[in-house]
């Protein structure tokens, strides 16, 4: 064994590792008893520390080569430089191995030959200058390396050595030896120093063992029952295994019945089959000779009810053409009857005219012989000349008379002939059925009479009923719509619509984020409730729908305004002014429900004008272009009337649904002529369309005077975000400066009592406005909405505005009525 590594075997034992090797450790005792034998030999049996052996520092070797005398006397300082030798640096070199060597980790790795089976050599060779002296020539050359011997050489050679000599050389040794016994007891108490630790790490080591000793009888014990349960399993798997054989055998057998089974049933279906088929075929022929029979038998019953039946129809030919004869013989004489009795009238009538006729004739001869002897007087008689003049007149008028006489007896002669021949065309029950239908016709005419009565009331009644609903849902109602986006907008805004399944009435809008005191960005939901909320999704014609009561209200003679506010690029002009806005449906409507009304005995004038509020200035748009911003429009107020008048503004009137076509065509060229010259005109203004309706029923004699607003505001959005200047900056004011007194007008009609003051004036808008706004009337609200992100704020701003306005309560409208 080589001192080295038993050097590091010791050295490695004291990092203790668990054994790999679980046998080895099964049996410590030993293993230690060894280690405590060899531990009780440590002074003669531990070996070197390695580091001594090899280590060339100078250590006191325990024998040298002797020099001759002649050598000595050739140098005789030589001695006192090298002698004696150094412990300390030994001493140091030791420790300084044994150090390491115990600092070192200990392997559970000894080997067997060193730790097992220490041989008495070993041990005894282990401790001590044995191994270094038979090693001497593989030790450096120390400083008495000069002799150039071994220890040994001096028991092999001492005949060399003089007496003198080799007293001085003994006494040297004594002292060496007594040095070298010092280092070796030094040596020996730190090597029982390291093994008392050794033994210590041991018998930790064992105690560990012990341990893993019990848990490996723990494991082995579960390996024994796991090896009972496995053994259990497999009496229970060869069990199966046989049941599954058995199984195998009976399903075998099975199959083969099956198999016999499916043949036998084949065969036997095949069998049946063909007894079917001859049944089949037995049955067909069967079925045919009937068919034949019940054919022919069919054909025969038909030919005997033919002849039957034409047997009868003759019959009954020859009894109707008897009865025909019978009933035209009756009718025959019924009109012989008829017309004898027609001639005789004709004949009596006749008799009586000629008996008048000649009555009138004898009248006329009686009168003519008259005047013949007063003529032949009158040539006898020439005084009585005047007389008989004036008598000559009488009998000429008397003449006259008669000849008038004469002419209405022949008129009342004609118009008896027309009787008669009525009277020979027509027969009484004509004239029955002509009363009848007469007398029909006169209660029709009493019931539509009753029927008019009816509706007008009803119709009145609806009026009243149609206002009370309308006050119940508030005279001023806001509304919000939410335009969808564009394909060109990317980023949009979270809106959302939580009640959108039904009627909605609610948006949330997820607010721009903010930065709280502590630096967090924080972003918050605003949630806002109007009457109703249309998402990006809805259409024009849903929007009017909710509206089109108040439009119907304008014409039973209410003030009704409804205005759009928002944001530019919110959506006002397209909900208000498109091709299928508000406005050519609103007019629409009242163009529909006035025709109908008509049959009501209403009667409406409908006159449109189209005003702009520009700059805090009125503007016609319906006049001629070039005069837009020079022609002064100038708005009174008739007070007792409460009615608005507008001085040089063109009104239309509306004489079918087309013209409102051409009034929104000739508002907007106007407004895009504007636009040229002050850029972006329909954002920069409020529009406002004004229809009276004029309405008068002539069969109640009742009058209605209402007014339909429809305004698209100018765009909302605020000064400090525009960043506008100069012209710009004036349009923003006055744009600000009109919403915030339409914002002031609302909140005074909902906080002010009856007869307050609203500040109608401060703005030309509200002006324009004074008696569609308020107690009067009846108000929508659209606030209109822009889906984008970029928006946002002054998407909340209009949002909370609206909600201000939507939280007013205005007093009760009034209809303008008079009878
Ligand atoms: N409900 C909608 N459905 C589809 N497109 C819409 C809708 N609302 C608005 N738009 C479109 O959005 C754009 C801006 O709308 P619009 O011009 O009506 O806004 P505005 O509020 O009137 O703006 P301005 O104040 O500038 O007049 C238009 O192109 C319009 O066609």
């Amino acid at each position: 064994m080589d001192s080295t590594n038993e050097n590091t075997g010791i050295a490695k034992r004291s990092g203790i590792k668990p054994p790999s090797n679980f046998s080895s450790i099964a049996s410590p005792p030993r293993v230690l008893g060894e280690l405590h034998d060899a531990g009780m030999n440590a002074r003669s049996a531990m070996l070197p520390p390695a580091g001594i052996k090899h280590k060339p520092s100078g250590l006191p070797e325990p024998a040298f080569k002797r020099k001759t005398l002649a050598e000595q006397a050739a140098e005789p300082y030589n001695r006192k430089l090298v002698a004696p030798p150094i412990t300390r640096p030994v001493t140091n070199g030791v420790k300084g191995t044994m150090a390491r060597g115990m600092a070192a980790p200990t392997s559970r790795a000894i080997p067997k030959n060193t730790s097992r089976h220490p041989s008495a050599s070993a041990l005894s060779g282990s401790v001590g200058a044995g191994p270094r002296i038979q090693s001497g020539t593989t030790r450096p050359k120390s400083a008495y390396g000069q002799y150039g011997g071994h220890a040994r050489s001096k028991s092999q050679n001492p005949s060399m050595r003089p007496a003198t000599a080799m007293r001085h050389r003994e006494e040297d040794d004594e002292e060496q030896e007594a040095e070298r016994k010092d280092f070796y007891n030094e040596r020996m108490e730190a090597m029982e120093r390291d093994f008392r630790m050794f033994k210590e790490q041991i018998e930790g080591d064992v105690r560990q063992a012990t341990d893993y000793k019990e848990s490996i009888q723990q494991l082995q014990n579960r390996v024994t029952e796991l090896e009972g349960i496995r053994a259990r399993l497999e009496i229970v798997n060869k069990g199966l295994e046989s049941e599954l054989d058995d199984t195998r055998s009976c399903l075998k057998s099975v199959k083969l019945e099956l198999e016999m089974n499916q043949q036998k049933h084949s065969y036997e279906a095949d069998d049946l089959r063909r007894k079917l088929r001859n049944e089949v075929d037995d049955l067909e022929s069967r079925h045919r000779k009937d068919a034949d029979r019940m054919q022919r038998e069919r054909e025969e019953a038909e030919s005997k009810i033919r002849k039957e039946l034409e047997t009868r129809i003759e019959k009954l030919l020859k009894e109707h053409s008897e009865e025909l004869a019978v009933l035209r013989k009756k009718l025959d004489a019924d009109s012989e009857a008829e017309r004898t009795r027609r001639t005789k009238e004709t004949q009596e009538l006749e008799v009586e005219y000629a008996s008048r006729l000649r009555t009138a004739a004898l009248d006329a001869g009686v009168k003519q012989r008259e005047a013949q002897l007063l003529q032949g007087e009158l040539t006898n008689v020439k005084s009585e000349l005047d007389r008989e003049r004036n008598l000559k007149t009488g009998l000429q008028t008397q003449l006259t008379e008669a000849t008038t006489t004469n002419l209405t007896l022949s008129a009342t002669n004609k118009a008896m002939k027309e009787k008669i021949d009525f009277l020979e065309s027509d027969s009484q029950a004509q004239s029955q059925a002509f009363n009848d239908l007469h007398r029909r016709m006169q209660e029709a005419i009493e019931a539509a009479e009753r029927a008019h009565d009816k509706l007008r009331q009803e119709e009145t009644l609806r009026r009243k009923l149609f206002n009370q609903v309308q006050e119940l849902k508030g005279n001023i109602r806001v509304m919000c719509r939410v335009r969808p986006t564009h394909d060109s907008e990317t980023d949009p805004a979270q809106i959302s619509f939580p009640d959108n399944d039904t009627d909605s009435k609610e948006v949330s809008v997820l607010g721009p984020s903010r930065q709280s005191a502590m630096g967090k960005d924080t972003t918050a939901a605003y949630s806002y409730s109007f009457d109703r909320v249309f998402g990006p999704a809805s259409q024009n014609g849903e929007v009017f729908e909710e509206i089109s009561q108040l439009v119907q209200s304008a014409l039973d003679g209410y003030n009704v305004c409804i205005f759009c506010y928002g944001q530019t690029g919110s959506g006002k002009t397209y909900t208000m002014s498109s091709i299928d806005g508000m406005i050519p449906r609103a007019t629409a409507q009242i163009w529909d429900e006035a025709q109908r009304l008509q049959e009501k005995g209403w009667r409406y004038s409908m006159e449109g004008s189209f005003i702009e509020v520009y700059n805090e200035t009125y503007n016609d748009l319906l006049g001629r272009s070039e005069d837009l911003d020079k022609k002064k429009v100038e708005v009174r107020h008739d007070t007792a009337k409460k009615q608005t008048l507008l001085e040089n503004a063109v009104s239309v009137m509306l004489d079918g649904p087309h013209r409102v076509e051409e009034i929104l065509d000739t508002a907007s060229k106007n407004r895009t002529v504007a636009a040229t010259k002050a850029n972006m005109r329909s954002s920069r203004s409020h529009s406002v369309f004004i229809l009276k309706l004029v309405g008068t029923n002539e069969i109640t004699g009742e009058k209605s005077e209402g007014t339909l607003n429809l305004v698209d505001l100018a765009g909302s959005e605020r000064l400090e975000h525009s960043k506008a200047e100069g012209a710009r900056l004036k349009e923003t004011q006055n744009i600000n400066k009109s919403l915030s007194c339409l914002g002031d007008v609302i909140n005074a009609l909902g906080s002010a009592k009856e007869g307050a003051h609203v500040p109608y004036r401060n703005s030309k808008l509200t002006y324009l406005l004074q008696y569609s706004l308020g107690g009067n009337s009846k108000t929508l609200m659209f606030v209109m909405v822009s889906p984008l992100q970029a928006h946002l704020q002054e998407t909340v701003t209009s949002l909370k505005f609206a909600t201000k306005v939507h939280n007013t309560h205005i007093g009760t409208a009034k209809k303008q009525t008079r009878t």
